[in-house]
């Protein structure tokens, strides 16, 4: 039942907003925009139900579920950093993931094992790790410039012709993640390029069968993102886990390769163990630093993670890190064609203060530097503010609460929608400036923003994004001017899968030197 005093749309007796739902998701692309049409029609609290709604539909058939929408910027950050001991994790959120991360840390109610796994985690995002990733990253990052140079030469004179960058993107992401993760890139992009090297007549989007690894890893973000319009939320982990036999195959095949690494792994720690063992400060990946940490702990009597703990935590940042990452990405390439003063400013700031682009590969120090390159922090973060990666941020009341004078009982899902908090009316207002102070320096608190959610539970891996993005951009940018596309190739419609990404992710690159 809608909850009283809080305003809501018109209701259909049996289906609530479910048609706002769907003709958001029709005309959108995403069903999540109903929440902040709603928002926009009745203010900072408002409702939406999805199922029966009224009279003795929603007594006697009981699975409408009613959703608080808060579109106040104040109230949300009071929500999500004072108020945490009042709101927890959504259990929506947590049953979308838990078919394939049971024990992921986005899955867990705030506990103690939450902070177990934090403390064993969180030192990948210190700077000494990032810092000892960073080349790793670039790495990766000059095999999609190094791609998309060879593909560019293959792009005819016609504008309306260009390269679909989309699962380049999404690929090169995944490969990052899987680096960053165990230490291993599914090569992906390589295979890419040898394939596009190899083949003189392949045309400039033409790329070989994507690598198992990486296809098994598209499989799992497919099933969590056809979950989200699933109408019993509680039952579909069970479902996913027991009778979806593609998600058995791409899991166990995806646990298989972590499981032989992880032994791989303790077996060379093992060995260097008999020499005095290896230096705490070499790990370059998660699942070294875990099992550093645990040989660390285990004189201790410190509990260690299990080994389904460290799987489900190695997947999360697989899954979890790639898929927001790369939607922010393809989103940035389309930016930045549609802004060419935006593209020759970056390309400037970069050859005056990151000249080791032209070089050699520029180390974690130099990229992260937000007082040499403010112009590439703005760009990153006005991508961030623009694309509403993540849509929204959800919470729980975990007891009898209010927000802005609204009752709201234990239990309700509260949502806060990251897009409308961020952008002030208009998706293509896209404006750098506005985060920068007039002396040119970078100012982070100059919003609207809610990119990574607030508080104890915002996003884990916010440093490793920033840096992911920092490295993308520059070296793309570095090396290419991203020229404008025709309406046909360059819808701005977006597709609503775990994140929100384009319909559409075309590019012509061409190199700065050609211009
Ligand atoms: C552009 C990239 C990214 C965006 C926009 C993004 C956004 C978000 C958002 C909005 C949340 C929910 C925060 C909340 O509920 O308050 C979240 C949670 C999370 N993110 Fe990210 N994320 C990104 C990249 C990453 C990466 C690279 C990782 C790698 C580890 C990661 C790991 C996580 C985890 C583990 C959580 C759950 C944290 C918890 O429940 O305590 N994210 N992210």
């Amino acid at each position: 039942k809608p909850l009283p005093s809080i305003p809501h749309n018109k209701l259909s007796w049996f289906l609530g907003d479910i048609p706002l739902l769907m003709r958001m998701l029709k005309e959108r692309g995403a069903s999540s925009y109903a929440c902040e049409e709603t928002a926009m029609r009745h203010g900072p609290v408002s409702q939406v139900i999805v199922g029966p709604g009224a009279g003795w539909a929603s007594r006697w058939l009981g699975f409408g579920q009613v959703i608080v929408v808060l579109a106040d910027s104040q109230e949300i950050q009071d929500v999500l950093i004072n108020r945490a001991h009042e709101f927890d994790r959504s259990k929506a959120v947590s049953f979308l993931f838990s078919g394939t991360i049971p024990e992921g840390m986005a899955v867990l109610p705030t506990n103690d094992k939450l902070k177990h796994h934090k403390r064993y985690l969180q030192m990948a995002m210190t700077a000494p790790y990032l810092a000892r990733m960073t080349p790793g990253l670039v790495e990766l990052m000059q095999e999609l410039v190094d791609l998309w140079t060879v593909a560019a030469k293959r792009l005819p004179g016609s504008p309306d012709v260009a390269i679909d960058a989309m699962d380049d993107i999404r690929l090169a992401s995944i490969d990052m993640m899987a680096a960053i993760a165990f230490g291993g890139s599914f090569k992906s992009i390589k295979t890419s390029l040898d394939f596009l090297e190899a083949t003189p007549a392949a045309g400039p989007s033409d790329r070989p069968e994507v690598p198992k690894l990486a296809s098994d890893l598209q499989v799992l973000l497919d099933v969590i993102a056809e979950g989200i319009h699933f109408p019993v939320l509680s039952l579909l982990p069970f479902l996913t886990r027991n009778f979806n036999k593609k998600f058995r195959r791409a899991i166990d095949s995806i646990h298989g390769n972590m499981r032989t690494r992880l032994n791989a792994t303790r077996m060379e720690y093992a060995e260097a163990a008999k020499d005095g063992g290896k230096a705490l400060s070499e790990a370059d990946n998660v699942l070294d630093m875990i099992l550093e940490r645990e040989r660390e702990d285990m004189g201790k009597g410190v509990q260690a993670l299990t080994e389904s703990e460290i799987l489900d935590e190695l997947t999360l940042f697989a899954l979890g890190g790639s898929e927001t990452t790369a939607t922010t990405m393809q989103w940035a390439v389309k930016f930045l064609a549609k802004h060419p003063e935006i593209q020759h400013k970056l390309h400037a700031e970069l050859l005056e203060n990151l000249p080791s682009l032209a070089v050699s590969a520029p180390s974690y120090a130099e990229i992260s530097n937000e007082t040499r390159l403010p112009y590439l922090t703005a760009v990153v973060y006005e991508i961030l503010r623009c694309a509403r990666a993540a849509p929204a941020v959800a919470r729980d009341a975990t007891v009898d609460t209010v927000i802005l004078g609204h009752p709201i009982p234990k239990g309700t899902q509260v949502l806060m929608p990251v897009g409308m908090v961020q952008q002030e009316g208009d998706v293509l207002k896209f404006n750098p400036e506005r985060w920068l102070r007039a002396d040119g320096s970078f100012d982070a608190n100059a919003g609207p923003w809610l990119a990574f959610g607030y508080g104890f539970r915002a996003c884990f891996g916010q440093k490793l994004a920033l840096l992911e993005l920092r490295t993308f951009l520059a070296m793309v940018q570095f090396n290419f001017f991203f020229a404008a596309l025709p309406e046909e190739i360059n819808t701005w419609k977006s597709v609503e899968t775990v994140t929100t990404h384009p319909l559409q992710c075309f590019t012509r690159p061409i190199p700065w030197e050609n211009m």
